[in-house]
């Protein structure tokens, strides 16, 4: 069931990396109290140090996408399908060989009309997609993913170095045919499961024109695969030379569309990609051999940031908001964010990796915050001897409110579980923190910990609330949403991170 989520206010934190006034001074002071105009004010040089890691951080380029072509042999290219859900009549098409288009044309008579996801249902928009799919009850493919080897290049190419034993399972999920003027415009693609993390689309070689998948990744940089010109190489000249089919794989929450099919019939597989089961953590502490030059600046700047003993000097944490979406479970029990540490994508994953080799402890979070919903004063006890508070927190698992009325003692409560972690005002997030000396086990049982949080690169949002209204994807699933989520780096005080930061592994 989906759980009823919309009533909840949408805050922005836009003001959250805004510094204050007053801030802790150096290690010399303990933190208990925040320092007066008086003394010594730091708050350019971390403001400074934090730019320096959002303004690195955005240089670096991870890739979202990979692609490539295919060589078919007289066992890889065929095609089976019925002709009906209900016929035992089959056709056949071999793309290793040239195909007709009057085969083709009998291949769309077999089809049915593709829909996609809008928010809660499956829609039929042809303004939005035009498109023919077959189900995968209804063809068989000869061409195999895995004996293919195209597999192990979307490993090396998008999953993270240090995830060595990480294996991709490729799911087939349809055949998509795009004939003149078939199109779909942007979207994300569903996500099916907490374990998907990407899309596969194989073109077979036939002649045709438009077509192209464009991705758009976050930055708002484009790039577009022109598979119709990938495949045409060989698809108009010599019979007898071998055919290529062409290739893409991409993280399933980049934006993309497929420009208009201006002639000729593009036929696809689409394959979700999942994290195998047994898929083993990241190992930790390894160290990238072959870092970009944006990439060494990015892991520098987080040096700097940690090397200066104006920066949480009691220790604290760093918040990154993560630059790509992470699927959800749609569920009314509560769901864990602490798998994703070990699935992260791209960029996301070398940020965990660059405050891993600094021996940071770094955890998933969900970034929700209370201090708007509520009339009342903050601070509120209810039962037993547990405060309850309003305010901002970095969740480990999802919250789920039930009934309107229940909204505020349900969020309260479950915000200040143990193993949560309370944003130190959020609006001033260089406020020294209440624990003096925090002990190492801030995620042991208890009530959420306070803590002081300097957001590093901005959340993006709260944690994204599903919202029909939003979720466009290829076809619905009622079971999964995209969050925005973020990376929450435990900094240790100044003395005791210093031998980690000093080593430059
Ligand atoms: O065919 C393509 O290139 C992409 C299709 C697509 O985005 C989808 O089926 O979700
Ligand atoms: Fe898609």
């Amino acid at each position: 069931m989906m759980p009823e989520r919309e009533g909840l206010p949408q805050l922005t934190l836009n003001t959250l990396c805004t510094l204050p006034t007053t801030i802790m001074s150096s290690s010399d002071n303990d933190g208990a109290t925040p320092t007066t105009a008086s003394e010594p004010d730091h708050s350019d040089a971390i403001k400074e140090l934090l730019q320096c890691v959002a303004e690195s951080n955005e240089e670096v380029v991870s890739r979202n996408n990979c692609s490539g072509t295919y060589a078919l042999s007289e066992s890889t290219g065929g095609l089976a399908y019925r002709k009906a859900a209900d016929s035992v009549n089959a056709g056949w098409l071999d793309f290793a060989k040239p195909v007709e288009e009057h085969e083709l044309a009998e291949l769309v008579k077999a089809c049915d009309q593709a829909t996609f996801g809008r928010g809660n249902e499956d829609v039929l928009d042809l303004s939005y997609r035009q498109a023919w799919k077959l189900d995968t009850s209804r063809f068989l493919a000869q061409f195999d993913v895995v004996k293919s080897g195209l597999l192990d290049v979307v490993h090396d190419e998008l999953l993270p170095p240090d995830n060595t034993s990480l294996k991709i399972d490729a799911q087939l999920y349809k055949l998509n045919v795009y004939g003149p003027g078939s199109h779909f415009k942007s979207h994300l693609d569903t996500p099916r499961s907490d374990k998907m993390f990407g899309s596969l689309v194989i073109i077979f070689p036939t002649v045709h024109a438009g077509g192209d998948l464009t991705l758009r990744s976050q930055e708002g940089a484009s790039w577009t695969f022109e598979s119709s010109k990938l495949v045409a190489s060989n698809t108009t000249d010599n019979a007898e030379a071998p055919r290529n089919l062409a290739w893409v794989a991409f993280y399933s929450d980049i934006e993309h569309e497929v420009s208009v099919v201006e002639s000729g019939y593009r036929v696809s597989l689409t394959y979700n990609l999942y994290y195998a089961e047994d898929s083993a953590p990241t190992l930790p502490n390894l160290v990238m051999q072959s870092a970009t030059p944006e990439e060494a600046k990015l892991r520098n700047s987080i040096k700097n940031l940690l090397a200066s003993p104006f920066v949480l000097p009691s220790g604290g944490a760093l918040g990154f908001g993560l630059s790509y979406k992470y699927p959800i479970g749609m569920s009314t029990d509560d769901v864990d964010f602490e798998p994703i540490t070990g699935h992260l994508k791209g960029k996301d994953a070398l940020v965990k990796r660059i405050c891993d080799s600094f021996g940071l402890e770094c955890h998933v979070r969900g970034l929700y915050d209370t201090s708007n919903y509520f009339e009342h004063e903050s601070d509120s006890e209810s039962e037993g001897d547990e405060l309850l508070t309003n305010g901002a927190y970095l969740a480990e698992k999802t919250i789920y409110v039930g009934a309107p009325s229940s909204y505020e003692d349900d969020m309260v409560k479950a915000l200040n579980r143990g193993g949560n972690l309370r944003i130190l005002d959020p609006f001033m997030p260089l406020q020294p923190q209440i624990d003096r000396k925090p002990e190492c086990d801030w995620w042991a049982k208890g009530p959420a910990r306070p803590v002081a949080v300097l957001w590093a690169t901005p959340a993006n949002s709260l944690v994204a609330v599903p919202s029909p209204a939003l979720a466009y994807g290829n076809e619905h699933d009622v079971g999964w949403y995209y969050a925005d989520l973020v990376l929450v780096a435990l900094v240790p005080p100044y003395e005791e991170r210093l031998a980690n930061v000093g080593n430059d592994a």
